[in-house]
């Protein structure tokens, strides 16, 4: 088995002065995945925003390669993809621009990500005229444009068709296949063979 990359120990999360979770711990060596599940509310949405850096956890570490993940936040964020419940979209801009915008903070190649997603043929209309399925896979067509170590999805399938829902099994996979990480929190079946479950 390969050794750990990323690893969580005893995250603990208050969210207005209410303990949301404690002790969680977990393991991920490169290519693996986590499923994130539990009632709505059980906290993970919280948990991957923790583990993006982007909420600090009461108790408990973060370690990339044994060493403290969160040391350089700048060098955390340029590891991992995190994929909100929002899209991130400006309404006004192409769903080209859109992603020409993550592209030039990450690199990639804007066309490749687009059809990554059957999005070319939308390329050109802004963003505020998709509907929301469109839109989410434009959120999720950053995931196609450069390589990283770590994909943090909140719901990324939330309004896919099951059409949508299967291209994205292919890039989960691309992904895991040159090392990636997944952590995904979800109430509905991902094309991710193999994953293990953290319930909450
Ligand atoms: N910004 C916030 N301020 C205060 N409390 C919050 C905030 N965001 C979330 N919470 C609370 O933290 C708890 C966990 O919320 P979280 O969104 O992490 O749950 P979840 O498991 O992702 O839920 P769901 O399945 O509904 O998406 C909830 O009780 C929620 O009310």
């Amino acid at each position: 088995m390969e050794a750990a990359l990323f690893t969580a120990q005893d995250l603990a999360c208050w969210r207005a002065e209410r303990l949301v979770f404690a002790e969680i711990s977990f393991t991920l060596a490169p290519g693996e995945a986590l499923l994130l599940t539990g009632a709505n509310g059980a906290g993970k949405s919280s948990l991957l925003r923790v583990l993006a850096g982007l909420l600090p956890a009461a108790e408990g570490k973060l370690l990339w390669n044994n060493e403290d993940a969160l040391a350089d936040r700048v060098t955390h964020g340029a590891r991992l993809r995190y994929l909100g419940h929002q899209d991130a979209l400006k309404p006004a801009l192409s769903a080209a621009e859109n992603l020409g915008f993550y592209a030039r903070l990450h690199g990639g190649d804007v066309p490749a990500a687009l059809e990554a997603l059957d999005l070319l043929p939308l390329a050109d209309l802004p963003a505020r005229v998709l509907s929301s399925g469109q839109k989410r896979r434009l959120a999720l067509a950053r995931l196609a444009l450069a390589p990283c170590g770590l994909w943090l999805l909140d719901e990324p399938t939330v309004g896919l068709d099951t059409a949508s829902v299967a291209r994205l099994g292919p890039l989960l996979a691309a992904h895991r296949a040159r090392g990636g990480m997944v952590i995904a929190a979800t109430h509905l079946p991902l094309p991710l063979p193999d994953a293990r479950e953290l319930r909450l």
